[in-house]
């Protein structure tokens, strides 16, 4: 049911914790907030931005709630582009040690792995296009996808939600027939992991303590198995960006904060590198799509969600970038 929602009175309509598959789970679910009724948008004038939550796959305490601070922060000219936010949760990986919320093996929502989570990711859309209208025809293209009479969407990913939306696009873990709907027109990508090789070479002693690499170990075996093999299929630098793969990509923001302890820059670098050799070019949106832009954030990892105002401003910037697309 529609409730409104008191701390968020530019966005009047929430609708939380929907849930996205047949069966019920506890969390395959997604909140929405709507600036005005649904009808009330123009997909030549709106988007919807979708949301996924980071969290190394594997932490409950990271949520789709993570996007409220962003949420707090939207300025009136975003809000007067968008037709709907969605913030998507996804089945997590085993976190048996976690301090206050350890995983139970016998909890069928924290004990997936690759490519579950693309998987819950990928039916949360389908439901977005289904009943939201999110990656539809816009009536005036031949061969786009989706519904007649929809959205064009822009994904925000943060971390391993960042790894989420770059797999989703180059259907790393997915077939084509589990993908539905029209892919995005815009990615913010915020502070990613992109090879999962690297991201476990560059975090091994003596670069850190035999503890701390112990941690990104667990985070890697938990969510892709100890294969190398596995690491490198599902890591979007293996993945293809190109325009036959991506067709409705237009704009990717690279966004990386030099202050993030947790993910190296390497991670950003070769992700830009990886889209380059796909034929993206890298520099300042020209009007004529498909640039990758590097957005120097700062901040440490978790505190750009729980500070969001530098993701509102992306949002500012996507929007107006994506505008002369629509
Ligand atoms: N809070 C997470 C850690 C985490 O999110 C993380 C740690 C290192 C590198 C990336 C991370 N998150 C990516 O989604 C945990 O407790 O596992």
């Amino acid at each position: 049911m529609p409730s409104s929602n008191l701390n968020l009175p530019h966005l009047p309509i929430h609708h939380a914790s929907q849930s996205y598959t047949d069966e019920p789970t506890r969390s395959r679910t997604l909140d929405l907030w709507l600036p005005r009724p649904l009808e009330d948008s123009d997909p030549k004038k709106h988007v919807w931005i979708v949301y996924i939550h980071g969290g190394a796959w594997r932490d409950p305490l990271q949520t789709s709630q993570t996007l409220l601070p962003t949420l707090k922060h939207l300025s009136p000219i975003a809000l007067s582009k968008i037709a709907g936010i969605a913030s998507i949760d996804y089945r997590l990986s085993p976190y048996p040690k976690h301090p206050d919320e350890p995983s139970k093996p016998d909890d069928a929502e924290r004990n997936v792995r690759h490519p579950v989570h693309i998987a819950d990711v990928a039916s949360a859309l389908n439901y977005l296009g289904a009943k939201w209208k999110v990656g539809g025809k816009d009536g005036d293209s031949e061969d786009d996808g989706g519904e007649e009479g929809g959205f064009k969407w822009i994904g925000i990913g943060h971390s391993c939600g960042a790894t989420l939306l770059c797999q989703y696009v180059s259907r790393i873990g997915l077939h084509d027939s589990d993908i539905k709907i029209a892919g995005p027109v815009g990615l913010i990508l915020l502070e990613g992991i992109y090879d999962l090789s690297s991201f476990l070479k560059n975090h091994k002693p003596p670069k850190c303590s035999p503890e701390i690499a112990q941690i990104y170990e667990d985070i890697v075996v938990g969510a892709f198995t100890e294969s190398k093999e596995a690491w490198k299929k599902a890591s979007p630098v293996s993945g293809k960006f190109t325009e036959e793969q991506w067709k409705e990509g237009r704009l990717v923001y690279l966004c990386y904060s030099n202050e993030d302890e947790l993910v190296e820059v390497e991670q950003a670098v070769e992700m830009r590198q990886k889209l380059k050799d796909d034929g993206w070019s890298a520099g300042k949106d020209a009007g004529d799509g498909r640039i990758v832009e590097r957005k120097a954030l700062h901040g440490k990892h978790d505190w750009i969600w729980e500070d969001g105002t530098q993701i509102a401003k992306r949002i500012d910037e996507i929007v107006e970038g994506i505008a002369k697309h629509l």
